[in-house]
């Protein structure tokens, strides 16, 4: 069974001051639904919020680590530091690091790969441009993102598998895929993974859906059969918002 998942993508945003606020407020929060929860603030703050979160439902997750176990990457986070302060998920593939970090499906492959191999939990995005959707190429690109990031991996390996669909021009920028043009892409990429790994993994991963998801418009989003819940960014910024949208569900 799939599971529901709303996660919110801090992006580089909140200090150590303001990630405490933020989790005081989270932790307010009542979470309705049976989604589960989580949220991914910077490494600075990620084991101020760990701790905090400990003996909470919400979980804490990472935005991004390195494929190397360690070694000579000045300024980078491998698999093993994340999991030794306790973080067991980590995004990988977002569209901002595929855009402003140069990020490409065969260095996420090896990500993926590391991640998996540490025991982790990987979220993996991906999504087309707005060109490609205007082109009607929309498919094609996520399709090659999907193989070339995923189709080494064996089936098994779906169980600690997210996918996140997050089409670029709805990230920030106030434009929502349609709940249609959602359903629609989901159903295509579990349609994928089905000629390669069959029905079961198929139907068993869950697919998020990204991009400008607010809470007047994630009940509508949510509602669809494979959007089985959201990668949430701007809204995440705010405790009563983003529990609007878990409680969306
Ligand atoms: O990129 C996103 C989540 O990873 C989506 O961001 P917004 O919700 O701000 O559009």
């Amino acid at each position: 069974m799939r599971k529901k998942i709303v996660a919110g993508n801090w992006k580089m945003n909140n200090d150590l001051a303001q990630t405490e606020t933020l989790i005081t407020s989270l932790k307010k929060q009542t979470n309705t639904s049976n989604a589960e929860v989580m949220i991914a603030p910077t490494f600075t703050n990620l084991w101020q919020a760990y701790q905090t979160l400990k003996d909470n439902a919400i979980e804490v997750i990472a935005q991004n680590m390195h494929f190397a176990d360690n070694g000579a990457f000045t300024g980078e986070i491998s698999g093993g530091m994340l999991k030794s302060i306790g973080i067991n998920t980590v995004i990988l593939g977002h569209s901002e690091r595929r855009e402003y970090f140069n990020e490409t499906d065969e260095l996420l492959a090896k990500k993926v790969d590391t991640a998996l191999a540490k025991g982790m939990r990987v979220i993996f995005c991906f999504g087309e441009v707005l060109a490609d959707r205007k082109s009607g190429n929309h498919e094609n690109v996520v399709e090659s993102q999907i193989k070339n990031a995923l189709f080494h991996l064996d089936a098994a390996a779906f169980q600690n598998i997210v996918l996140a669909y997050e089409p670029v021009w709805a990230i920030g920028t106030g434009e929502t895929a349609s709940p249609e043009q959602a359903q629609d892409m989901h159903a295509f990429i579990r349609k994928t993974l089905d000629s390669k790994y069959g029905d079961i993994v198929a139907e068993d991963v869950s697919i998020l859906y990204g991009g400008s998801v607010k809470p007047a418009n994630a009940q509508e989003i949510f509602s669809k059969p494979d959007v089985d819940g959201g990668l949430i960014g701007g809204a995440a910024l705010n405790a009563d918002d983003f529990f609007a949208i878990v409680n969306a569900f």
